[in-house]
C-alpha cells in the first residue's frame, strides 16, 4: 500500500472535508464578497475563475501543502530538464521541448534536443508550404487538395481536435478527413468523393506497427494503386509518414525523406505538437503553427515558475484531486461553450484517462484512493438540452470545466451574447441552484414545488479567454497536460505509460487468427468462446448468402508430396497422399471418394510444373505421367482453371500493389503480381553464380549446407531479386519459408493455406 493517505496533510483534509461537507456555495458567497476576485488566476491568455468550487482558504492552504509534501515542485522540474520520469519505460517525458523557443537548451543524455525539433519543424514547414501552394503533384500532375490522416490515439484526436478547432484559420481550398478506426467504413467514408491522384495520405504512427493504422494505410495504398495503374512509383508522392520508426515506415514504400520523425520521449497524447501535427500545420499554416506553440510554451513556462499558489495548472490539478479522493466525485465534465472545441472532450479522454488511470504507484506498491476521473463531455449549449439534467437535480457530484471565449470567430446577430449569457447562466445555476422557498415564492403548487428544487452547490470552473486562436488552443492544452501532471504526481503514479492497453490488442489479433483459421480449438473463457462461434456462425451466413451470387470453387494444391483441396465457404479439408507415382486418373478416382455430395461450379487446378494460358506445358518431374493434354473440365463436368503452383499462392498472398512471390519448397517457385494481374516466372532455374537460383535455396540445398547456410542463401537471393525486380514487396510461401526466423526487410510470410485462397480468387472477376 502507498502512504499518500498516512500523511498529515491527507488526514487533515479528510477531517477538513468531513466539516466542509455541509457547506453551501451559496453560503460561501454570502459571507465572502471578495471570493471571486480572490479565487481568479489569470496566465497565458486565460483566466481562470474557480470560486464556485466547495473550497475556502483552509482548503487551498491544505491542498498547496499537499503539493508541497508530494514534491511538485522538484518532479516538475525533472519533468522540464529530461530526466527520466517516464520510469516504466525508462525515457524522459518532454513534450515541452516541443514547444520551447529555438535558442533554448534541453539536454536528454548530455545532448541538447532543440535543434533536433527546429530541423524537423523546418521540414514540415516546406511540406506543408508546397501543399498549400499547390506545388506537390499528384501521379497526374494535379496538385494535392484532400489530405486524409491515417492514425489513431494520440496520432489522431491531437490533429482532429486542433484542426476542428482551427478550423476558422484553415487552408479552404484543401480538404481535410481523418481516419482512425479498423472499421473498413471508416476508410470508406472519409475517400468518399475524393480523385485518389489529388489525395495525399499522411500515415500518422508513432510505432507504425499499430494494427488500425497499418490495416488503413494498406488500404489507403491500394485504394491509390487501383487507381494509379501499373507504375507502382506513381503513388509514392501520395504518402508520407509521422513515426519514430524509420524501417518500418521504409519497408511500407515510404521514403525517408517523405518522412517526418520525432522522439522516443514524445508520448502519444503529449504528440500533437511534434511530427504528428503535420495535418494542423498544412491546414492553418507554418505560421499559425508556431504561434500555437508559443500557446503551450507560454502556460509551459507558467508552471514551470508561477508560484503554486497562482499556477493554473496546480490549482485545476488539485481541485480535481480534492473531489476525486474525497468527495468520490469520479467524473469532471468538461463543456467547452465553442462549437469548434466539440473534439476537445475526446480530446482529453485519451490525455486524461489514459495518462491517469493507473493502480499502483511509482514502485509498483497498490494505491488505496482514486486516481484519473473520468472526463467527458460535449459543447455547450448542446449538451443543456441533454445531460445537463442530471448534474442540476441528479444524485451525483459532477465538477464542470466551463471553456467559453469573450469574441465570436463568427459574429452573427446575436449568436455570441446568447452562447455567453448561457455558460454564465449555467455555473450559476449549477451553484446557486433554487431552494424550496424560491420555488414556493413563485406560487408552485405543493406537488410540483420538489420537482422544481435544484440543489445546487454543484462546484465548476469558468476557463475564459479572449478568442479562439492558435495561441490560445495550445495554451489550453498545455494547461491541461500539466494539470494532469498534477494530479499524477499527488497520486505517485506515472501518467506517461499506459500498460493497460495491451492485453486488449494481443487478445485481439488472437482472436482474428482464429475467426480466420477454420476448425481451430477455442480456450477462451465459455463467453468468449461463445461470442466467437455465434461471430463465425454469422460471417459463415454471410459468406453463404454471397456465395449464391458468387461461383462455389474447388481448388486444389496438387504437389509431389500430397494433393490438397478446399472448396470455398466451407470447412472440408482435403489431403491425398501423392507421389512419382500419380497420375491424373488416379487423382480424379481418390477426389472423387473425398468429394463425394460435396457441390462447387468450378475448379482451380495449382500445379508443379510449368504452365502456359491455363496449359500444363510439360510433365512434372515428382509425379506420374499424363497430365499434359489432359481434359479436366471433362474429369470435372465444369469449367477447370488452372496455374502454376506457386502463381497460385501468390494470388492468394497478394495484397495488392507489386509483389514478387517466392516459393520455398522443394524447388524455387515464384511469380510477381501487379496491379492484380499475375505474370508466373521461372526464376528457379536462371543462372546464378556456379549454378541456378534454385541451386542454392531448394530442399537439395537446404539438405546439402544446412539450416544456417541455406537461409544466408535465401537472404542473398531475395536482396539480389529485390534490387533487380524493385517489387513493393517480397512474400516468402512454400513450406520451408517457416525455417526463416527472421524475414529479410520488406518481406512478409505467406502461408500455405494461401494457395486455396489464390485458388478461390482465380474466379473472381479483376483477376480473370
Ligand atoms: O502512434 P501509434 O504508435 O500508432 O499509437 C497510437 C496509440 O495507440 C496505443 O494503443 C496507445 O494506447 C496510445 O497511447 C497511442 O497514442
Amino acid at each position: 500500500m502507498s502512504t499518500l493517505r498516512e500523511t498529515g496533510v491527507w488526514k487533515a483534509l479528510h477531517s477538513h472535508y468531513l466539516s466542509f461537507q455541509r457547506i453551501q456555495l451559496r453560503g460561501l458567497f454570502a459571507r465572502d464578497k471578495k471570493r471571486a476576485e480572490r479565487y481568479t488566476v489569470e496566465a497565458a491568455g486565460w483566466r481562470l475563475d474557480y470560486s464556485k468550487h466547495r473550497i475556502n482558504d483552509k482548503t487551498l492552504k491544505l491542498l498547496f501543502e499537499l503539493a508541497r509534501e508530494c514534491s511538485l515542485e522538484s518532479r516538475r522540474d525533472a519533468m522540464f530538464s529530461g530526466k527520466e520520469v517516464n520510469t516504466t519505460e525508462q525515457r524522459a517525458a518532454l513534450h515541452i521541448a516541443l514547444r520551447a523557443p529555438a535558442d533554448s537548451v534541453i539536454n536528454v543524455a548530455g545532448v541538447n534536443v532543440v535543434p533536433e525539433v527546429q530541423a524537423i519543424l523546418k521540414r514540415m514547414a516546406e511540406c506543408a508550404e508546397l501543399i498549400r501552394a499547390g506545388e506537390w503533384k499528384g501521379y497526374s500532375g494535379r496538385p494535392i487538395r484532400n489530405i486524409v490522416n491515417i492514425g489513431i490515439g494520440g496520432s489522431d484526436l491531437g490533429p482532429v481536435m486542433a484542426c476542428g478547432a482551427l478550423c476558422h484559420y484553415g487552408e479552404r481550398k484543401l480538404r481535410l478527413r481523418f481516419v482512425s478506426n479498423v472499421d473498413g467504413t471508416d476508410f470508406v467514408e472519409a475517400v468518399h468523393g475524393l480523385r485518389p491522384d489529388e489525395t495525399l495520405f499522411i500515415i500518422a504512427s508513432k510505432t507504425f506497427t499499430t494494427l488500425e493504422t497499418m490495416t488503413n494505410a494498406h488500404t489507403a495504398r491500394h485504394w491509390l494503386q487501383t487507381a494509379a495503374g501499373r507504375d507502382r512509383k506513381a503513388i509514392t508522392p501520395h504518402f508520407v509518414a509521422l513515426s519514430t520508426n524509420e524501417k518500418a515506415v521504409n519497408d511500407f514504400g515510404i521514403p525517408s525523406k517523405q518522412m517526418f520523425g520525432f522522439q522516443e520521449w514524445v508520448g502519444g497524447r503529449y504528440s500533437m505538437d511534434s511530427a504528428i501535427g503535420l495535418s494542423i500545420m498544412i491546414a492553418i499554416g507554418p505560421e499559425a503553427f508556431c504561434e500555437m506553440l508559443a500557446g503551450f510554451h507560454a502556460m509551459d513556462e507558467h508552471f514551470r515558475s508561477a508560484p503554486l499558489e497562482q499556477n493554473l495548472p496546480v490549482i485545476m490539478g488539485l481541485l480535481n484531486v480534492w473531489y476525486a479522493d474525497f468527495f468520490d466525485a469520479g467524473t469532471v465534465a468538461v463543456l467547452p461553450y465553442a462549437h469548434s472545441l466539440k473534439r476537445f472532450p475526446a480530446y482529453l479522454q485519451q490525455l486524461t484517462m489514459e495518462s491517469n488511470g493507473k493502480h499502483v504507484t511509482l514502485d509498483g506498491k497498490s494505491v488505496d484512493y482514486h486516481t484519473g476521473s473520468v472526463f467527458w463531455g460535449e459543447p455547450g449549449t448542446n449538451g443543456q438540452h441533454s445531460f445537463y439534467q442530471l448534474i442540476h437535480q441528479g444524485t451525483h457530484l459532477i465538477p464542470c470545466d466551463f471553456i467559453a471565449f469573450a469574441e465570436s470567430l463568427n459574429p452573427v446577430g446575436r449568436h455570441q451574447d446568447l452562447l455567453f449569457a448561457n455558460v454564465i447562466a449555467q455555473a450559476e445555476a449549477l451553484a446557486m441552484g433554487k431552494t424550496l422557498t424560491e420555488v414556493q415564492k413563485e406560487g408552485v403548487s405543493a406537488e410540483l414545488a420538489p420537482h422544481k428544487v435544484m440543489k445546487g452547490n454543484q462546484p465548476s470552473s469558468l476557463l475564459f479567454a479572449k478568442r479562439l486562436t492558435p495561441t490560445s488552443l495550445g495554451a489550453l492544452v498545455a494547461l491541461y497536460e500539466h494539470s494532469v501532471f498534477t494530479q499524477a504526481t499527488i497520486w505517485d503514479i506515472n501518467p506517461f505509460d499506459q500498460w493497460g492497453v495491451e492485453l486488449g490488442k494481443r487478445l485481439a489479433s488472437r482472436i482474428a487468427e482464429e475467426i480466420e483459421t477454420p476448425d481451430v480449438t477455442l480456450a477462451h473463457d465459455a463467453s468468449t468462446n461463445a461470442s466467437i462461434r455465434w461471430y463465425c456462425y454469422m460471417r459463415g451466413q454471410n459468406n453463404s448468402q454471397e456465395k449464391q451470387e458468387k461461383r462455389c470453387v474447388l481448388a486444389l494444391d496438387v504437389g509431389g508430396s500430397n494433393v490438397k483441396a478446399r472448396i470455398s465457404g466451407e470447412k472440408l479439408k482435403i489431403k491425398i497422399p501423392s507421389g512419382s507415382d500419380m497420375t491424373p486418373e488416379l487423382m480424379l478416382t481418390q477426389l472423387d471418394k473425398c468429394l463425394h455430395g460435396w457441390h462447387y461450379d468450378a475448379v482451380s487446378v495449382g500445379f508443379p510444373a510449368l504452365v502456359v494460358h491455363g496449359r500444363i506445358a510439360n510433365e512434372p518431374a515428382n509425379l506420374g505421367t499424363g497430365w499434359v493434354g489432359f481434359d479436366f473440365a471433362k474429369a470435372f463436368s465444369c469449367p477447370v482453371r488452372i496455374m502454376n503452383d506457386a502463381a497460385m499462392q501468390a494470388l492468394g498472398s497478394y495484397e495488392g500493389g507489386y509483389m514478387l512471390f517466392l516459393g520455398l519448397g522443394t524447388g524455387l517457385g515464384s511469380a510477381v503480381i501487379v496491379d492484380g494481374r499475375i505474370e508466373p516466372m521461372e526464376l528457379a532455374h536462371l543462372p546464378y553464380k556456379q549454378h541456378t537460383y534454385e541451386y542454392y535455396v531448394g530442399k537439395h540445398a537446404l539438405q546439402r549446407l544446412g539450416k544456417r547456410k541455406w537461409r544466408a542463401e535465401v537472404f542473398a537471393e531475395v536482396e539480389m531479386l529485390r534490387i533487380a525486380l524493385e517489387p513493393d514487396y517480397i512474400v516468402l510461401g512454400g513450406g520451408n519459408a517457416r525455417l526463416l526466423k527472421k524475414l529479410p526487410t520488406g518481406v512478409r510470410r505467406g502461408k500455405n493455406a494461401n494457395a486455396f485462397t489464390g485458388g478461390f480468387r482465380l474466379w473472381e472477376d479483376e483477376y480473370e
